[in-house]
């Protein structure tokens, strides 16, 4: 127990509130007191002042009468008995009797130093006629009541004094302890409330009872400890939020994209790290700053605002903007970025800002230009291909038929290029291209195309031709400069070529139909005894006598079982283990001997052959499959071609199943080899039959990959599982770095994909080498083997038993 004088301090330092009350509450108090003890005294001061009168009243009463009769009977005697009579009353001092007509008798003392009151009455003897005798002047002394009225000032004074002093030390301890101490609890708790402490409750050092807990104290307790919990929870969630915010501000810091953060009026408020390294912009300099304006040169600047122009209008308008830009880095070097541009909205769906990502896409942009350039241009020669002539064609047509003008259209066959082929071989037969394509091309104006359809076939577009006359001038130029011989292989060799003329809109108002046309003509031209051109006439409206043969021919191939399947091995490249074969159909016709697919099957194609044919060589290469299995005991799958019109069969996928349980080959035995332009039809039902071969688990893989438009976005939504890089790329693998760089794209973005690659065409060791290297993972070439016949192909498995096994 703290000693008092100690209490007393530390009440006094501690508690100014309580100190302060004590002395409001002393003057309150002493002030009511001391205005209650002068009322009190000054009406007992009255009361006395009154009772004095009231007894000068009673002396007038009384003796008023007894001293008339006195005077009145001049019986002197009695009158001073009853003067003094009256001077013995208390407080009467002085009686001064004035006698009519001019005498007195004085009694008693007036004193000097107090106060005093006086009272006259008349004496007057009643008869007849009232007398008057004289008058009684009383003095009272007022010194007895003044000296009460000090006692009394005195003893209420101290009294009151001592109990106003006890009550308010009564009322302020109470105070204290029921309250201030609280109070004075809850501002050092205040004082020390810090984050650090939020877990301690304020706790006030009194019982805990239920009215204690209901108090205004206890009420104010509960507040501030809810108080507390609620600051504890807000800040915890407060800390969960900024962890989540690090957390996000990391990953985009570390993004692989680079992101541009901007406000509402496209000011950047952030950019990453990637987006330094990707464009060359310090991230802090370009804060505030316009994504369109960051370049120095203000040409660059004014294309760049004129694209963020219409991204900010579609952003607005369709809530995205995605695209790819030929962007500008700080040193000047352009490059090119998939940019996606989104609102960033807040709670409430109102726009705060703008989120910029860009992925750095010039390598993947170079390969597409590449291969863009390939998919509409020859290689060999470089003039335009069939894809580009019939775009080119189509151009011309629209054009001519607008200014009412004439197109010609050219159909070229070098005559005996197969021969020349076969005799000087690839290169010499690369180089006579070349060389024909230049020639046909020094015959024409700028107006018109030239493009190689493939193989020995030209086409050439006449736009703008006065008359049929005009084409023939151009055939005759062209006949003219094929007479002069080619030096192959440092021979001279004189090649011819034969040309068709089809005449729009003479002939035909369509490019199909032209082209046909031309073709015709062309067929009639060789017929004619080839280096000669022939103009298209309706008599040739049917195919050539030649095609004609074929494909009657070819109606009874069937029948005849001229058909038959050769197999070539596809291996490991890595191991060069057996992977799979590949069937490749061959017709044997005893008129035309050995014809190989490339000859017949676009015309099994055309006339709808290849329906029934295809289907045979599924039958054929399900069942030879399954009897190596049987024989091998190794799951040798096969991949079999199928041509678009096979695909447009709604019997199709009928086909491939019943060739797989007729033979009962396991469905991933079975690799469908689809060519490119079968899936650039694009056609729903594509998607739908390759959905639902790949369910079936059929395996299904591009064939010849690079020759057609090469489109990426088809491999990521089909589901292909292999990819065959055509053989013209990897043949001049290790010749053409070109080709080399192209190869170890595709693998790459096929390996991207999920893809697995075959290189086909693999001639050479050396080829080998290269696609190991460069990770592909099957190969399947004349290095390995040629396409067998099934039986060759089987006493190979026997033979290469250690390939096999391996
Ligand atoms: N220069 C060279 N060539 C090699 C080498 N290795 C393989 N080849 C040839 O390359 C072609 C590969 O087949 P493809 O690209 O599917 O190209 C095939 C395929 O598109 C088509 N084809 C073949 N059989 C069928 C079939 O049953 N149905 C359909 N629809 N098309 C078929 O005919 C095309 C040509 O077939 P083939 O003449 O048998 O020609 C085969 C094969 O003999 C090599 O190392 N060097």
């Amino acid at each position: 127990m703290p000693k008092l004088s100690t209490r007393i301090q530390r009440f006094r330092k501690g508690s100014p509130l309580s100190f302060r009350l004590l002395a409001w509450i002393l003057l309150f108090i002493s002030l009511f007191t001391l205005i209650t003890s002068a009322v009190q005294i000054y009406s007992d001061y009255r009361k006395d002042i009154s009772q004095i009168d009231r007894r000068m009243e009673v002396v007038e009463s009384g003796y008023s009468s007894s001293l008339a009769r006195s005077l009145w009977a001049l019986d002197q005697k009695l009158l001073q008995t009853q003067m003094e009579g009256i001077l013995s009353l208390p407080d009467i001092v002085h009686l001064r009797l004035r006698i009519e007509p001019d005498s007195e008798l004085v009694m008693g003392e007036i004193p000097r130093d107090s106060e005093t009151t006086s009272h006259s009455f008349e004496l007057v003897h009643q008869g007849d006629e009232d007398f008057k005798l004289g008058e009684l002047t009383i003095t009272a002394d007022l010194d007895r009541v003044y000296k009460e009225m000090e006692r009394k000032v005195a003893i209420i004074l101290t009294t009151q004094f001592l109990k106003t002093l006890l009550v308010s030390i009564l009322i302020i301890w109470i105070f204290q302890h029921f309250v201030a101490r609280h109070l004075t609890t809850m501002a050092n708790y205040a004082r020390d409330f810090s984050l650090k402490n939020l877990s301690r409750p304020l706790i006030l050092d009194r019982p805990d009872t239920h009215t204690n807990r209901t108090d205004e104290l206890g009420k104010v307790i509960s507040a501030i400890n809810q108080m507390r919990e609620r600051l504890n929870e807000d800040i915890g969630r407060q800390e969960r939020d900024a962890a989540e915010i690090r957390k996000f501000s990391k990953a985009i810091e570390q993004s692989p994209s680079s992101v541009l953060i901007c406000d509402r009026q496209w000011h950047i408020e952030f950019a990453n790290q990637k987006f330094t390294q990707l464009t060359g912009y310090d991230a802090h300099a370009i804060v505030g700053k316009h994504p369109g304006s960051l370049a120095d040169n203000n040409l660059e600047n004014r294309e760049s605002r004129h694209l963020w122009q219409s991204i900010r209008l579609q952003v607005q308008r369709v809530g995205v903007w995605q695209g790819e830009v030929n962007s500008i880095r700080k040193s000047g070097e352009r490059f090119w970025e998939q940019l996606i541009v989104t609102p960033i909205k807040d709670g409430n769906g109102e726009v705060t800002g703008y989120l910029i990502l860009g992925e750095d896409i010039s390598i993947r942009k170079r390969y597409e230009q590449q291969l863009l350039r390939q998919a509409n241009y020859d290689i060999l020669t470089g003039l335009p291909n069939r894809m580009l002539a019939l775009d080119r064609l189509k151009l011309a047509l629209a054009q001519a038929r607008r200014e009412n003008s004439q197109v010609g259209v050219m159909f070229l066959d070098l005559d005996n290029f197969k021969h020349i082929n076969d005799t000087l071989g690839h290169d010499a037969g690369d180089t006579l291209l070349i060389e024909a394509a230049r020639r046909i091309s020094s015959c024409l104006r700028g107006t018109s195309t030239v493009a190689r359809l493939g193989g020995d076939e030209f086409l050439v577009i006449l736009p703008g031709l006065t008359g049929p006359d005009s084409s023939s001038q151009v055939a005759e130029r062209i006949l003219q400069t094929f007479s002069a011989p080619y030096i192959l292989n440092g021979q001279e060799v004189f090649v011819t070529t034969s040309i068709g003329i089809a005449i729009f809109p003479s002939d035909s108002d369509n490019s199909g139909t032209l082209l046909q046309h031309a073709d015709a003509a062309m067929y009639q031209a060789k017929h004619k005894g080839k280096s000669a051109y022939a103009h298209f006439a309706p008599e040739m409206t049917e195919v050539s006598h030649e095609r004609l043969q074929m494909e009657s021919r070819m109606r009874r191939a069937l029948e005849l079982n001229e058909f038959e399947l050769y197999f070539q091995p596809i291996v490991h490249t890595d191991s060069g283990r057996l992977a799979s074969v590949e069937a490749l159909l061959r017709w044997n016709n005893p008129a035309m001997g050995m014809v190989m697919p490339d000859r017949f099957i676009p015309l099994a194609e055309e006339t709808g052959l290849i329906i029934p044919i295809g289907e045979w060589v599924l039958e054929e290469a399900c069942r030879a499959a399954y009897s190596w299995r049987e024989a091998t005991g190794l799951d040798i799958g096969v991949a079999v071609n199928v041509s678009p019109r096979q695909f447009r069969d709604p019997g199709f996928t009928g086909t491939v199943m019943h060739a797989l349980k007729n033979s009962g080959l396991p469905h991933n035995q079975l690799e469908l080899e689809i060519t490119e332009r079968l899936i650039l039809d694009n056609s729903i039902e594509t998607a739908e039959i390759l959905r639902q071969l790949d369910s079936a688990g059929i395996q299904l893989s591009v064939d010849d990959f690079g020759t057609g438009y090469s489109a990426l976005s088809y491999l990521k939504s089909y589901p292909f599982d292999t990819l065959k890089i055509d053989k013209s790329f990897v043949q001049d693998v290790m010749k053409e770095s070109d080709d080399a760089s192209l190869v170890r794209a595709i693998i790459n973005m096929a390996h991207s994909l999920g893809l697995k690659v075959i290189a086909e065409g693999v001639e050479e060791e050396a080829q080998t080498h290269f696609l190991k290297q460069e990770g592909c993972d099957l190969s399947q070439g004349y290095f390995y083997s040629r396409p067998l016949p099934a039986d060759e192909f089987e006493s190979w498995l026997r033979t290469n038993q250690r390939v096999v096994q391996a």
